[in-house]
């Protein structure tokens, strides 16, 4: 293994090769200045010699069809391995679930996207690929982070492309995050990334977004990069400004990031998640409405059990409405406009 990923620089393609889990862990050096660690199937770490302070995760394929930052990764990794790019930052790489990637779906028998935070080892228990590989994510995650040195910056983007269009092509999930403020140099920096949308999370989940910034206090987003299509049919050249900070940051190179401003960026905050409680859960609204699309008060969003369920503030948008999910879990998000009181900066 050590040596086809030493000749093709295509981590991508080591582990669709070995969708499950690697038998052997490997180790090598990029000149004198970097250690690769790959750790298992989708599971590479670089390690720089001198690094700089900021430990970096950035994960994709939590949901098995979502293309684009799985190129967008690949083609950070084997910049790496070619010295295109050297880090200068600490960074962990995650093929969030290779199975589903080869299947061309979300997932195979569970939303992989709900099991962090233990949830993966909850009721059933480990029953099925999803669960077992929450966990192990979990702990590669832990081990990356735990050998950090005291006061890193841990640094955490699950990458991600949304089901449906959008009025906000690129946004991100800010997860829950009590007692801390909210950081307007991250929300700088996705700015120049090309996303200019925030979403202000109220309540904990089981994302694993939440679960670094919940257990490690980083500045963890889930983000969305647009619209989910087939592998090899992403139009790179909208990820141009995404790809040039993200090597920027793992270069330690210059971001020259302006100082936070609120007109710069949309600041949504949700108000509700609207859980499915009957299996005859459906949306009153068509399927290709986009995402932020914003609703009045009293207007009807979805009925289910045969009780209508309304817009209860003055306006709210909507984001991700899937009304095919398991009972109990998420059907959309709620929105309203944001208020900066909480941000840094
Ligand atoms: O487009 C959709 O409906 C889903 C896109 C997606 O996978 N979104 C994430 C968001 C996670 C979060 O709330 O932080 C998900 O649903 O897991
Ligand atoms: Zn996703």
């Amino acid at each position: 293994m050590l040596q086809a990923l030493k000749e093709s620089k295509d981590f991508l393609q080591l582990t669709l090769a070995q969708p499950q889990h690697f038998d052997e862990t490997f180790t090598f050096m990029l000149g004198s200045h970097t250690q690769v660690e790959v750790w298992d199937t989708g599971v590479i770490v670089f390690e720089p010699k001198v690094a700089r302070g900021k430990d970096i995760v950035l994960s994709c394929a939590v949901h098995g069809n979502e293309t684009a930052p799985i190129e967008l990764c690949n083609g950070l990794i084997k910049s790496l391995l070619e010295e295109r790019l050297i880090a200068e930052q600490r960074i962990l790489f995650l093929f969030g679930n290779p199975p589903a990637i080869i299947n061309g779906t979300r997932f195979i028998d569970e939303n992989l996207n709900r099991l962090f935070n233990g949830a993966h080892s909850v009721g059933e228990g480990l029953v099925n690929p999803e669960r077992i590989r929450a966990k192990k994510l979990e702990f590669y995650v832990d081990k990356f982070f735990s050998s950090s040195k005291d006061n890193s910056h841990k640094i955490h983007y699950d990458l991600h492309t949304a089901i449906r269009g959008s009025k906000h092509e690129k946004f991100a999930i800010y997860p829950y995050r009590p007692g801390r403020k909210y950081s307007g140099e991250q929300i700088m920096f996705l700015e120049a990334c090309g996303i200019d949308t925030v979403l202000f999370h109220h309540e904990p989940t089981t994302t694993f977004s939440y679960f670094s910034s919940l257990n490690y206090q980083a500045d963890a987003f889930t983000i969305e990069l647009g619209k989910v299509l087939p592998m090899g049919q992403n139009d790179m050249t909208r990820f141009i400004a995404l790809n040039e900070m993200l090597s920027r940051l793992i270069g330690n190179k210059p971001l020259e990031l302006p100082v936070f401003n609120a007109n710069a960026v949309n600041l949504y905050q949700v108000c509700r998640a609207i859980n499915k409680g009957f299996d005859d859960f459906e949306f009153t609204f068509a399927n290709d409405v986009e995402n932020f699309t914003s609703f009045p008060k009293g207007y009807i969003l979805a009925k289910e059990g045969g009780e209508s369920i309304k817009v209860e503030h003055e306006v709210e948008a909507i984001v991700f409405p899937n009304a095919k999910v398991p009972v109990g879990q998420r059907t959309v998000l709620c929105l309203k406009p944001a208020t900066t009181e909480n941000i840094d900066g």
